[in-house]
């Protein structure tokens, strides 16, 4: 079994304890699946650690974070709240926690899912935007990434709209002249809102709260969004039209894209000449979405009046900056989700993320995971306990063990294939392929990475069955083709070993091994047995087994035709000694014989 998830329960995590061969599961494995949080390893030698006192996980929040948010996580966690932590000091801090929450001015880079060192579970962004998390490495390291995608979304709408009027009225500037004893009222002639077109980039969540007020201030409201449902612009009486209509017709335009790579400079000299002449900007998005040198060179051209920013592409910025420093431009501290009741809201959101992630539920807000509805999760759980044993079983049944590359799952379903969500299946296969040949961790995270990484490619396929569709699945069926297997008899008639599955009574069972039928329900350990098919072996082999006080809890033998050959399957409670196994494989009617751990 995976080296990494032993060295997991050892490490001094209090969430991690190992209670003499029992340990907590990752968290893919329990997603969504609370009541299977602990699961007797049988696969691992039993180890004995000092149990801690304190079963608790450690959440370190590095930034502040709304009061109700703190408590929640306090009912469940320890927490540590440290902020202003330099780089290497989140680093450090990180190996003894289960879960890390900041805001947008935390980096969580590479280097800090390197030095979690495999505890760090979750990361809770307090806030929308992401980039300031490396969800690559996030994947990599099986670390599931939450957001609270909805509790600022009115504040940072509201502080556009106020950047928008404070900038058209020239607010900052008149306020820093009378205060500065001037009475300059020619200077700060505004411009009038009403009857202005504003052209809001992005219509996503702000962008549409900031196009709904905007209209309420009687402006001409069009809005350029590749990916936004035209049915939803035209209900808000929004028009969308495409970039370049957008940005040439605005006398306003607000930006409220993501930064990703493609919306990194999205304006900057080329398209900053396109603008109209004594276009206005606002930017609560991110700083990085404008080339900030092709501002400053737009605004002293005129081609942009003002800019109202509340974000930079570095934060906080350099104190000489240019951009800041013009006297067009009002700035503020990345203010956008700062309101008492957004952050309260955003505390709460991320911490009901966190806490229900590090429990096992999954995530409705997960940026690096499927989302599998609640329901649907309920009705897969016995299936998501088959799959992953039949990836366990199918892989040992290599010979050698590795070399695995190609592998072909099939389910077989009465459902239509769009009512039958697999992810979660697939990934626990995935992770029962995987685990036991490696020292890799995989979860619902990182498993289609981790797959690919390792060159494993891992195909679906539905056979739709005649009936009720009453259970979600009939059957699977695992193939792992192009190998050798230590065991020949499970090699199908087509050249794969195949192992096929179903649930009974919510139970996993064996029900085939390459083209034999048998019945065993999937737990604990399994003996595979191939004889000519003769009376007395069951007997036979029982025996040697009591002889070493092997309990049997089942056994399941199917064969080709009476007396001819047989496969058996006999479910062991202790692991049989290697003396026991050669014993059994001495019976002259023993042909082969494979012991396998589950
Ligand atoms: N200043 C702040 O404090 C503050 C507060 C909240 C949100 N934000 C930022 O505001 C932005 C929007 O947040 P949201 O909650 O509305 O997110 P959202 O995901 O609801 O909306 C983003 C929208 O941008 C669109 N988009 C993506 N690529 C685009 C492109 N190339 N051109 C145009 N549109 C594109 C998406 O389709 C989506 O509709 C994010 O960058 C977020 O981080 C800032
Ligand atoms: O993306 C966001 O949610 C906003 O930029 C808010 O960031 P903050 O949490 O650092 O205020």
């Amino acid at each position: 079994m995976a080296a990494a998830a032993s060295s997991t329960s050892l490490k001094p995590s209090a969430s991690a304890a190992t209670i003499s061969g029992f340990r907590r599961l990752p968290l893919s494995t329990t997603f969504g699946v609370t009541t299977l949080s602990f699961r007797h390893r049988r696969d691992q030698p039993r180890r004995f650690v000092v149990l801690s006192m304190d079963a608790k996980p450690t959440i370190l929040v590095a930034e502040k974070l709304g009061e109700a948010g703190v408590n929640l996580l306090k009912e469940f966690a320890n927490v540590d709240c440290s902020y202003n932590l330099s780089p290497e000091e989140l680093c450090t801090k990180i190996s003894l926690c289960d879960a890390l929450i900041v805001r947008s001015g935390t980096k969580v880079s590479r280097e800090v899912f390197e030095s979690s060192g495999g505890r760090l579970k979750v990361v809770g962004r307090a806030g929308v935007g992401i980039d300031n998390v490396d969800l690559a490495a996030a994947t990599e390291h099986g670390c599931l990434v939450v957001n609270a995608p909805t509790a600022n979304t009115v504040a940072a709408a509201e502080h556009g709209i106020a950047l928008l009027t404070a900038m058209a009225r020239n607010v900052a500037q008149a306020d820093a002249s009378v205060k500065a004893g001037k009475w300059e009222r020619s200077k700060y002639v505004g411009v009038s809102l009403v009857g202005k077109t504003l052209a809001v980039l992005g219509f996503g969540k702000v962008g549409s709260e900031v196009a709904r007020r905007a209209k309420g201030l009687g402006m001409h409201v069009i809005a350029h969004d590749p990916y936004a449902p035209a049915d939803r612009a035209r209900a808000i009486g929004v028009e969308l039209v495409s970039f370049d209509e957008a940005i040439a017709s605005a006398d306003f335009i607000s930006l409220h894209m993501p930064l990703t790579a493609a919306t990194s400079k999205m304006l900057n000299d080329e398209t900053f000449a396109k603008m109209k002449k004594g276009v206005r900007i606002v930017n609560v998005a991110r700083g990085g979405v404008i080339d900030e040198e092709a501002l400053v060179k737009a605004l002293d051209a005129g081609i942009v009046a003002q800019a109202a920013l509340d974000v930079f592409t570095v934060e906080p910025p350099a104190k000489d900056s240019k951009l800041v420093l013009h006297e067009n431009v009002t700035a503020t501290p990345h203010l956008g989700a700062s309101t008492m009741e957004a952050q309260e809201g955003v505390a709460i959101e991320v911490a009901e993320a966190v806490v229900g992630a590090l429990k096992g539920e999954l995530a409705a807000t997960a940026v690096n995971a499927p989302m599998v509805p609640a329901q649907v999760l309920t009705e897969l759980k016995p299936y998501v306990s088959l799959s992953e044993k039949l990836g366990r079983f199918a892989v040992q049944l290599v010979a050698g063990g590795s070399g695995v590359k190609t592998v072909k799952i099939t389910y077989a379903s009465a459902r239509a294939p769009d009512d039958l969500d697999t992810r979660l299946l697939r990934a626990m296969i995935t992770k029962g392929l995987i685990e036991p040949i490696s020292s890799v961790f995989v979860n619902l995270v990182n498993a289609d990475f981790t797959a690919k990484q390792r060159g494993l490619r891992i195909t679906e396929e539905r056979i739709l069955l005649d009936g009720s569709p009453e259970s979600p699945l009939e059957l699977i069926q695992v193939q792992i083709a192009n190998v050798e297997s230590k065991f020949a008899s499970a090699i199908s008639d087509s050249g794969e070993i195949k192992v096929e599955g179903r649930v009974k009574d919510g139970v996993p069972h064996l029900t085939k091994v390459g083209s034999f039928e048998v019945d065993v329900s999937l737990e604990g350990s399994i003996i595979l047995c191939r004889q000519v098919d003769q009376p007395g072996m069951i007997g036979k082999v029982g025996s040697i087994l009591a002889e070493d006080n092997v309990n049997v809890s089942f056994m399941s033998v199917g064969r080709i035709a009476p007396r001819k050959q047989a496969v058996m399957a006999i479910g062991v409670d202790e692991e049989p000694s290697k003396q026991v196994l050669k014993k059994i494989g001495e019976i002259p009617a023993v042909e082969e014989l494979v012991y396998l751990k589950l």
